[in-house]
């Protein structure tokens, strides 16, 4: 079942579409990253979705409604969007107590939810005297105080020490875990590449990949690639040796990896000149960077 669609989502700020024509889906259950580099229009398709800004057109919907339709929304989906504006001379406790009045849930649940995100012993302390990573767990806390199926965390690792993003992949875990639906937004892929099994990954407002993440790092094996005034015909020789080869251009063919010996040998042999003779073997950075750099829009994996 789809928790979430995006649906040909644009939002333009004067002639600027930060967000363009933007479709994907988030099964239920799953627990998706949502990522692109700063600008790309991540945070204005949360706020899209949390129907906190109006889409110039499609649609953002959860559960197959937009946000402002949702009978009981904070049951539906949990969100952190920026970091928390808890009053700093109300303590942990009482700001998530204002917070559950406001949607109908009680002292025990916020117990609960304090337990869950490890702030049960700084209830009683002001919130202004917290840490980032506290302001963090305190906004987390307020995401899940209406039990959501839906959580929605922008940039939850941001401004976290590594103890910090060790704690919040566990929680992030456990939420999946527990069945519920997760989509968290980094603009690094290395922040989430642990946690999430699936990812969108947007650049300047447009999809420019979607998909499992074990997808993604097939693209990140690396190839061979060969020059040759005579690359067809080396590329018969590989061919019938077992290779899978494909022409790039007149001179060019890939192949796979661990063949570079076996080639320089087969040139020598049929006195084939080489130009070129090199194996490269981005890693998932590199595929993430070559997918939302300059001109870099891929297909999907
Ligand atoms: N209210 C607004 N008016 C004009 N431009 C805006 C507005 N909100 C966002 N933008 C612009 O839209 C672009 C996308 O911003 P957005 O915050 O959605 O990106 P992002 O992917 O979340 O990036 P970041 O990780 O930096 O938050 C940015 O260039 C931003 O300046």
């Amino acid at each position: 079942m789809v928790a979430i669609a995006i649906e040909g989502l644009t939002k333009r700020y004067r002639d600027r579409r930060v967000v363009d024509g933007l479709g994907f889906t988030v099964e239920e259950g799953s627990l998706v990253g949502f990522l692109g580099p700063n600008g790309a229009g991540k945070t204005t398709t949360l706020r899209m979705l949390l129907g906190l800004v109006r889409p110039t057109s499609g649609q953002a919907l959860v559960y197959g409604r937009p946000y402002r339709d949702l009978p009981d929304p904070a049951r539906v989906i949990g969100a952190v969007i920026e970091t928390m504006t808890a009053h700093p001379r109300r303590t942990a406790r009482r700001h998530l107590r204002m917070l559950g009045l406001r949607i109908g849930v009680g002292p025990r649940r916020v117990d609960t939810v304090l337990e869950l995100v490890g702030l049960t012993g700084a209830a009683d302390r002001r919130a202004g005297g917290f840490s980032l990573g506290m302001r963090q767990r305190l906004a987390l806390a307020g995401a899940l105080l209406g039990d959501p199926g839906v959580l929605v965390l922008d940039e939850p690792a941001n401004g976290l020490d590594p103890e910090g993003i060790h704690w919040l992949r566990g929680f992030l875990r456990a939420q999946a875990a527990e069945g519920r639906t997760v989509l968290v937004s980094s603009h690094q892929l290395a922040e989430v590449e642990h946690t999430v099994d699936q990812v969108v990954i947007v650049a300047r407002g447009r999809l420019v990949a979607a998909g499992s993440l074990d997808a993604l790092r097939a693209r990140a094996s690396g190839r061979l690639h060969v020059r040759s005034p005579q690359a067809e015909r080396l590329a018969g020789l590989m061919t019938a040796a077992g290779a899978t080869v494909r022409m790039t251009g007149h001179d060019r063919l890939e192949g796979p990896l661990g063949w570079s010996e076996y080639v320089g040998l087969l040139s020598a042999e049929h006195r084939i000149p080489l130009f070129e003779l090199r194996e490269d073997a981005p890693g998932l950075e590199e595929v993430f960077f070559r997918l939302t750099g300059a001109g870099g829009l891929g297909e999907a994996p």
